[in-house]
């Protein structure tokens, strides 16, 4: 296998690094009940830290459990074993430290663009909250669309929306899930583009929940590929492929490849 895909032992994931973690994931396991009674076990002792600033990206079979970790960091789901804990304090509930965006964008129709994304600022005065919209509609590109309403965007502008919305309150953490899985292919590759480049601006953790393993190599430095029935952390992957990068790119290719092979290796499931 490729020198860049540098595999690291699931077991000793990150806690030999200097790198200030900025999220925690201690030994977390979650069950979930079913309408029928019967038990899910979504996810089975997980162990995973989060470098502050960097993208990780976590992938996996449909129902491995990538959304539960997603809403267990977010604070959406609060009845599991384990602990997941962002700068040291342990998540109990969801909070203003951390935007969330979702494959639908979840604006509000009765409300303008500007107004959806002062949603979470009404700790602010006027001026301030205005001068915050307006920087972080100018980040994603639609500061002529502040008295727009979502009905009159296009996905991938309301996802712009969602994304400016999830970055005004200044979050510690950017937590995206599946955010272009209802684009269309070219817009999705342009917003793409476009999150890396807020990404950077903002220099946010971020963590993403993908189906799609050439989004996660194209914007993570790390990719967690998750086992499904129960969700185990099955591999930690440095994606030490440098920026920007490119698709056609000779190391990206054989880097896709070794990952398919991973993520079906066993059978998509990756048992
Ligand atoms: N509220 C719930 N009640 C019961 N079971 C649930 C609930 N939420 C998730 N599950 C189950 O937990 C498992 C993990 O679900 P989760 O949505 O986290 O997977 P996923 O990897 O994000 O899936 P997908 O990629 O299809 O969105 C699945 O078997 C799912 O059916």
């Amino acid at each position: 296998m490729t020198v860049l895909l540098a595999r690291r032992a699931v077991a000793s994931a990150d806690q030999n690094s200097d790198v200030r973690q900025a999220v925690t994931v201690r030994n977390v396991s979650k069950f979930f009940k079913s309408p029928q009674g019967s038990i899910v076990h979504a996810l089975d002792n997980i162990t995973l830290d989060f470098p502050a600033g960097s993208v990780t990206a976590i992938v996996g079979a449909s129902g491995c459990g990538k959304s539960t970790l997603l809403r267990i960091i977010a604070g959406l789901e609060t009845e599991h074993t384990g602990t997941a804990s962002l700068d040291g304090a342990e998540i109990t509930g969801p909070g203003l430290d951390r935007g969330i965006v979702f494959q639908d964008h979840r604006l509000l129709p009765w409300m303008t663009v500007e107004d959806n994304v002062a949603l979470a600022l009404h700790n602010l005065g006027a001026r301030e909250r205005n001068r915050v919209v307006e920087e972080k509609l100018s980040l994603v590109g639609l500061s002529g669309f502040k008295k727009s309403y979502p009905s009159q965007l296009s996905g991938g502008m309301a996802q712009r929306v969602a994304i400016a919305r999830a970055l005004a309150q200044k979050p510690k953490l950017l937590l995206l899930d599946e955010p272009f899985g209802a684009l269309d292919a070219i817009t999705r590759l342009e917003m793409q583009d476009e999150l890396l480049a807020v990404q950077k601006h903002e220099g946010v953790t971020t963590i993403l929940v993908t189906h799609d393993i050439e989004e996660a190599l194209y914007l993570g430095d790390r990719i967690a590929v998750l086992s499904s029935r129960p969700g185990r952390l099955k591999a930690l992957i440095d994606v030490n492929l440098s920026r920007p990068r490119s698709r056609g790119n000779a190391d990206f290719a054989e880097m896709r490849l070794s990952l398919y092979e991973q993520f079906f290796r066993h059978g998509k499931d990756g048992h």
